[in-house]
């Protein structure tokens, strides 16, 4: 066992559908068969997950949304996920969930809640793993969609839920028109988390933080192009979510050496380290750990220290948070 993969972790951005293992995938393709573009092969499944740029991988990762049709479906997604996430000793996640996606092919947002909090009640019970969830706006599908992602949110207030979040494509999907859905967001208490600068530049990333008043910012990468933005996210601590795997995947950035984390380390950006969408992407959050310690040159402590960020960059429970660091510090000797 790695260094890495007995480390306790907290994972603050991953998605609940980019989570499905190839398995799980499989299965349901298999439930839907003919009426899905997705294999059931193993070998045409994995083909299938090779995407030649940002927007042939959105693409894909809405065929797989397709599959979920049930409340069932959903329920299973979630406890599987928590189930993969504790078998890596991730010991508190933020689910980013999309619950546009599921209500416009006819689940009600009721059903949707009550399958999400069901599993993770049990998930909690089962495995040990704290769950809470991000609602995010799926951008490409614009305004109504954002309407609906913040009725659900607001109207229905699953206990679980912690944040407000924006995915999907930035090309074409300006981040001024969801300023009011933030607002109101924010106004009833749920943190703003939306993705920025993952697949565009570093004017998204300011529009993240000045018109939807940005606490972290999903990737971000994007900031290693501006120093004035840089020095503003030190100086203010607003955390990027870093994914290195998925940004060579998505073709964001063009190979790791490339990859801006060690710059953004070295301009005192705080980070935290996650897997976005796993299976996917071929990783796991222990692989990007074991991946960002290449990048950073770290020694297990430097690890740690950036395991502890992720515990003290989340909006975990305090009593969660301060029993993972205890943990952390347990795990290292310290
Ligand atoms: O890396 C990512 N960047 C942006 N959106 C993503 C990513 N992974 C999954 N999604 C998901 O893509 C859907 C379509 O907007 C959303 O559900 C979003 O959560």
């Amino acid at each position: 066992m790695s260094f890495e993969s007995g480390l306790p972790k907290a994972e603050l951005h991953v998605h609940h559908v980019g989570s499905a293992s190839m398995r799980t995938v499989a299965e349901l393709a298999e439930r839907h068969a003919g009426s899905t573009s997705v294999p059931t092969d193993p070998e045409a499944l994995a083909d299938f997950f090779t995407f030649t740029d940002f927007a042939h991988f959105i693409e894909v990762y809405l065929s797989v949304v397709d599959l979920l049709r049930t409340p069932e479906d959903l329920w299973t997604l979630t406890h599987d996920v928590a189930r993969d996430l504790a078998a890596q000793n991730v010991r508190y996640v933020e689910l980013t969930c999309t619950p546009y996606t599921s209500i416009a092919v006819g689940i009600s947002a009721e059903a949707y809640c009550e399958a999400l909090e069901d599993a993770r009640r049990r998930a909690e019970a089962d495995f040990g793993v704290t769950m809470r969830w991000i609602f995010d706006i799926p951008g490409e599908s614009g305004v109504p969609a954002a309407d609906v992602t913040l009725d659900t949110a607001l109207r229905l207030q699953p206990e679980g839920l912690i944040g407000f979040g924006l995915g999907g494509p930035e090309i074409g999907v300006p981040r001024p028109q969801f300023k009011a859905h933030f607002e109101q967001a924010r106004a009833s208490g749920l943190h703003s988390l939306p993705h920025a600068g993952e697949s565009t530049g570093p004017e998204t990333i300011w529009d993240a933080i000045h018109v939807l008043g940005a606490e972290r910012i999903g990737h971000g990468i994007a900031a290693a192009q501006d120093p004035v933005l840089m020095a503003y996210l030190a100086e203010h601590q607003i955390p990027l979510e870093i994914s290195p795997t998925s940004n060579i995947r998505t073709r964001s950035v063009a190979s790791m050496d490339q990859h801006p984390l060690p710059a953004l380390v070295a301009a005192g950006v705080p980070v935290s380290i996650n897997s976005d969408d796993p299976p996917m992407f071929d990783t796991t959050l222990t692989r990007e750990y074991e991946v960002a310690r290449n990048l950073l040159g770290l020694d297990d402590a430097g690890v740690a220290d950036l395991a502890r960020a992720g515990v003290r960059h989340s909006f975990a429970p305090d009593d969660v948070k301060s029993t993972i660091l205890a943990e952390i510090d347990a795990y290292t000797g310290s």
